[in-house]
């Protein structure tokens, strides 16, 4: 045995298949919606012996891999491979049994070719010396450019023979590969040949290749016609050809077609009617050497029973850490190769929280309003009461009646503010005599007209400024608040939602989005072969955005607690841990969105189109008290409404966990963590 096949400690001893079948298919049936693909299929791949299965283009030989890999689940039927069925617990194929090579390229672009194997030799559990060695071969066997070299600057051609070493890497029992000699020239394509020629001898490996050149299936021991997703006839390719008396195994293919299409055809002006019937395997209790068209089922087979030990199936379903690292390592590589993106993952909630302390919440500035005094004395109280208003707010325009009205209607200024040539004698009036005429009511008070069309929250800032000046000042007084500083405005309300909200959704961003591409790229699909389970896959990378989310937390309260004085009265444990866990859920919510939606542009619309309501519904901008009734019970089960009340309370008040409305915020943000991750992890255990 080569020092690379040592078997893993789980491993278990190399199982002979079925009957010395390495993968055994019975009545298979797989559909895509109403399209189906795979109908009663039949199909042997006998042990230590390179399988050809050939086919037009759309016939069905990917979802038939597909299924055999155990990446699709089958509608009805029987697959066994190696001995078991996919993903049996225990069974390792997936994992290190099987070496698959998709038809996508399914390579991480990012990584060179050295990181692309090292990466599956982790996984697989290899020890850096096995890889190595292997790695030396297969770039020597296959022709490859230097180890170092990105994927992204391959050919096409290099590409494909990267992921055909990624397949080979193990030196699996199966090896299933899906169209390898696409782009590649024809002397590797001979060298690649004689290498499955090669390896088969042994008995131990057994090959299920499928190609567009049927020619060179000739050098395989057996070969599958496939047909509208049906199996024509399996055998060895030599003796299909003498039966239909054909110089080539594609002639031979022709004729089978040809006589299929008139079988078909008369089953179909038959009374009977109804296309073949399910096709017939290469075993099926026939002379090995005869090619089968398919018509008439094979005598009906006992399927065997399977089980399991109940610690073997825990065992299945725990995450391997190997797993998880390989993973983590993978991400982090990626990470590094693409500094840029990273830094912008760093520098956008600093850029976003800047631009909302900046421009969000602040006190107006330089608001024109007209004044009509009609008072003329500088110690009349109309004096006074103006001198009350914020002069770096509201900016006052002693005008005249005339003059205040037409630059308002000209929209110069917000506002006219009117004083009578009495005010200071009738309002006196009013505050010291019990009844007063209309007259004295009329003269004693201010008038103010409004141009509400516009900037209706500044309307409002300094509108309740003048309320407070002219109504309040006299008889009113403000003390120290109970919490908070008399300076607190709208920045300092908004900033804990704002910050939870920041978090959380460029979260989701990163994570909605990356899943969708590695699925879209088939990368989950090879990761899923190789042995990676659902579970691993979110808990890595889980962890690796926990690094980026770390980051971006640190900076984000750098700047809020240090930048723009963002008062924290308690603790910054507490603070730091909400907004992680926050950071948390927002990724948690992303994988849901990746594991249920296949396009980048729909998880990109999800994403964004979730952002807006729960920014508006869970009282970040605007107290959730203001929110109308059975509203307000949605608002109250969003994950940021408790969370930021939580925010709030901890920096503003002061408070820790023993308030109910701070662990209450963290009680709910943990609550929407492992909902969506077990939310997560069964979309994408159900989808594979
Ligand atoms: N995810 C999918 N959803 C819906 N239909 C699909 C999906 N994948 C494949 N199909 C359809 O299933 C049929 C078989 O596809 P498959 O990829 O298995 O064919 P194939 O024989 O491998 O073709 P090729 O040689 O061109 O790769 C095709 O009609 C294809 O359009």
């Amino acid at each position: 045995m080569k020092p690379w096949m040592k078997a893993d400690e789980e491993a278990p001893p190399p199982s002979p298949g079925l009957g010395g079948s390495a993968i055994r298919c019975r009545e298979v049936c797989r559909s895509y919606g109403e399209l189906k693909v795979l109908s009663n299929l039949n199909l042997t791949v006998p042990q230590g012996q390179i399988y050809g299965l050939l086919g037009p283009s759309g016939c069905g030989k990917t979802t038939l891999l597909k299924c055999i890999v155990g990446t699709l689940k089958i509608s009805r039927g029987h697959i066994s491979v190696l001995g078991k069925p996919p993903a049996f617990p225990g069974h390792q194929v997936p994992g290190r049994m099987v070496g698959y090579m998709p038809q996508d390229l399914a390579l991480y672009n990012e990584f060179t070719i050295s990181d692309t194997l090292t990466f599956f030799g982790r996984i697989h559990g290899l020890s850096s010396t096995d890889t190595q060695a292997r790695m030396d071969f297969l770039v020597d066997f296959l022709d490859l450019p230097q180890k170092s070299k990105l994927v992204r600057n391959l050919s096409g051609g290099q590409k494909r023979r990267v992921s055909l070493g990624a397949a080979l890497l193990q030196n699996p029992q199966l090896l299933i590969l899906d169209e390898p000699t696409v782009g590649v020239d024809p002397v590797l394509r001979a060298k690649i040949w004689q290498h499955l020629v090669e390896i088969v001898k042994t008995g131990k490996v057994s090959v299920v290749i499928t190609t567009h050149y049927i020619e060179e299936a000739r050098q395989a021991n057996v070969v599958g016609l496939m047909r509208n997703g049906r199996l024509l006839a399996e055998g060895h390719p030599e003796t299909m050809m003498k039966q239909h008396n054909a110089p080539t195994l594609e002639k031979a293919f022709l004729q089978l077609c040809e006589t299929s299409d008139q079988v078909g055809s008369k089953h179909s002006t038959s009374p009977l009617g109804g296309v073949l019937e399910s096709s017939q395997s290469f075993e099926s209790g026939r002379d090995e050497s005869l090619p089968i068209l398919g018509a008439g089922s094979g005598p009906v087979e006992e399927l065997p029973k399977y089980s399991a030990d109940w610690k073997v199936r825990v065992r299945h379903v725990m995450p391997k850490w190997r797993n998880i690292a390989a993973l983590i390592i993978k991400t982090t590589v990626r990470m590094k190769r693409m500094p840029g993106s990273l830094c912008f993952q760093f520098l956008l909630p600093v850029i976003q929280i800047s631009l909302m302390c900046l421009c969000i919440g602040g006190d107006p500035k330089g608001i024109q309003v007209a004044v009509v005094n009609n008072e003329t004395s500088s110690s009349s109280y109309s004096q006074s009461l103006l001198s009350f208003l914020d002069n770096s707010s509201v900016q006052q325009v002693n005008l005249s009646h005339a003059e205040a009205f037409a630059g308002a209607y000209n929209g110069e200024y917000w506002a006219v503010i009117g004083f009578g040539k009495n005010f200071t004698s009738y309002l006196t009036k009013r505050m010291i005599q019990r009844q007063v005429s209309k007259e004295v009511v009329d003269g004693g008070s201010v008038h103010v007209w409004l141009d509400l069309t516009s900037k209706l929250s500044l309307h409002a800032h300094w509108e309740e400024n003048i309320k407070l000046t002219i109504s309040l000042c006299p008889v009113s007084q403000f003390e120290e608040p109970i919490y908070g500083s008399m300076n607190s405005d709208f920045t300092t309300f908004v900033t804990p939602g704002a910050v939870l909200s920041i978090t959380f959704y460029l979260a989701v961003g990163l994570t909605a989005l990356s899943f969708v591409i590695e699925r879209k790229e088939g990368l989950m699909d090879r990761c899923w072969v190789a042995g990676v389970s659902s579970l691993e896959t979110v808990l890595a990378h889980l962890i690796s955005q926990l690094f980026v989310i770390s980051i971006q937390v640190i900076l984000l309260l750098l700047l809020m607690l240090l930048v723009f004085k963002i008062p924290n009265e308690g603790s910054l444990v507490l603070v730091i841990a909400l907004i992680g866990l926050q950071g948390v859920t927002g990724i948690s919510f992303g994988l849901v969105i990746s594991s249920a939606i296949d396009d980048e542009q729909n998880a990109n619309q999800a994403a964004l189109g979730i952002f807006y309501p729960n920014l508006i519904v869970s009282g970040i901008i605007w107290p959730v008290e203001c929110i109308p009734y059975p509203l307000r019970y949605i608002s109250l089960a969003l994950p940021q409404t408790y969370a930021s009340e939580a925010l709030r309370c901890i920096m503003y008040r002061g408070w820790g966990l023993s308030r109910m409305m701070v662990w209450r915020g963290f009680a709910v943000t943990l609550g929407w963590n492992t909902f969506f991750v077990i939310l997560a992890i069964v979309i994408l255990k159900l989808r594979t």
